[in-house]
């Protein structure tokens, strides 16, 4: 019997570079949620050739269609609809974010360029930390229109926000949304007056001592993490946050999610990636949405813009004092 036309119609194409932890499974999540064929490129020989086959051969369990495909060579990358960028290294115990700046500015600078000179019409979505600083770098060096270049931190933030609130109020997660602005870093700025219970903002629900409280352990999310692995850092949500992003971009979906963009003005800041409401669609960025901010939130947003600016122009005197 025959049936070399039955094979299933090819799907979007996403490159992941960096086969770690959120790079893999963030390839997972992509193929068994049926979103996209998925390129996996590390430096690592075999990992994440070996992770591929592995996923892989889930397929016959998971049922699902999607290709994932493991390499160390970009040429396999060509024409990708969306780059995923999450080489680099990830902060141990006692270490900020800011203290991968130098090693992991030079790896995204690298693999930035590689890949958008095979794919000039991608999307560009960058997870690697620091986060805002890494973003701006890849968007300089890919020379794509700032639209097309954003960073993944704020959905990650607010879902961490949202799930303190559901767990301290015993509600669903479901009816409880949350946003945060800012740096992906200790000065992020979680916003308790835009983040409600089905509509009802958290500030006529919980006490401004118990907000508090949910918003350092938001601000803390990461190390908090950190801190219990004792290496490595969180990938799960953070791989769910990417996702997100990413199937929005690929379904012209228009979800609206803090997301770090190129500022030109919004907010009274410019020149700067730094994590605000956007909507995410085919194109990329299509809008940014200017929230009215009392001059406390605007002050704190200023703030955490100012240490992504520093860390900006360390990298641009090439770490000199
Ligand atoms: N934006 C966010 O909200 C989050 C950011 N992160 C960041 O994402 C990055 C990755 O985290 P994990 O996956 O947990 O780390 P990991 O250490 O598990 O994986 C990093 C991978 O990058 C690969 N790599 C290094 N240099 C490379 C190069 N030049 N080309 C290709 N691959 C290269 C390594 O071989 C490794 O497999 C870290 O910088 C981490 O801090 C992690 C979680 C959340
Ligand atoms: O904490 C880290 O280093 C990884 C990260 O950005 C997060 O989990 O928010």
């Amino acid at each position: 019997m025959n049936v070399q036309y039955c094979h299933p119609a090819p799907a979007s194409k996403v490159t992941i570079i960096g086969a770690g932890n959120v790079g893999s499974t963030l390839g997972q999540r992509l193929v068994e949620k049926d979103i996209a064929d998925v390129i996996l490129l590390d430096i690592d020989p075999g990992r994440p050739q070996g992770l591929a086959l592995d996923l892989m051969e889930a397929r016959g369990v998971e049922r699902h269609d999607r290709t994932i495909a493991g390499t160390d060579n970009y040429d396999l990358t060509q024409d990708s609809d969306i780059i995923v960028v999450t080489a680099g290294l990830a902060r141990k115990p006692g270490m900020s974010r800011e203290d991968l700046l130098k090693v992991n500015a030079q790896i995204v600078m690298e693999v930035t360029q590689q890949a958008i000179a095979r794919s000039p019409d991608a999307i560009v979505l960058v997870v690697t930390n620091p986060l805002d600083v890494m973003t701006y770098l890849a968007w300089k060096v890919s020379g794509l229109a700032p639209r097309r270049v954003m960073g993944m931190a704020g959905v990650l933030d607010a879902s961490r926000f949202q799930t303190f609130i559901a767990l301290e109020l015993r509600v669903s997660i479901k009816d409880v949304t949350a946003t945060v602005l800012g740096g992906h870093g200790d000065l992020m700025v979680p916003l308790p007056r835009y983040s409600t219970v089905n509509g009802i903002p958290i500030t006529e629900l919980l006490s401004a001592e118990t907000i508090d409280r949910l918003v350092e352990r938001t601000k803390n999310g990461g190390a908090e993490i950190v801190s219990l692995m004792k290496a490595g850092s969180a990938y799960f949500a953070p791989a769910s946050s990417a996702c997100l992003m990413v199937e929005s971009i690929l379904f012209n979906q228009a979800r609206i999610v803090p997301a770090a963009v190129y500022l030109d003005g919004e907010y009274g800041l410019a020149d700067i990636f730094l994590g605000v409401p956007a909507c995410l669609k085919r194109d990329g960025v299509a809008q940014i949405l200017e929230l009215q901010l009392t001059e406390t939130e605007q002050a704190a947003l200023q703030k955490s813009a100012e240490a992504v600016r520093q860390n900006l122009d360390l990298v641009a005197s090439g770490f000199s004092p």
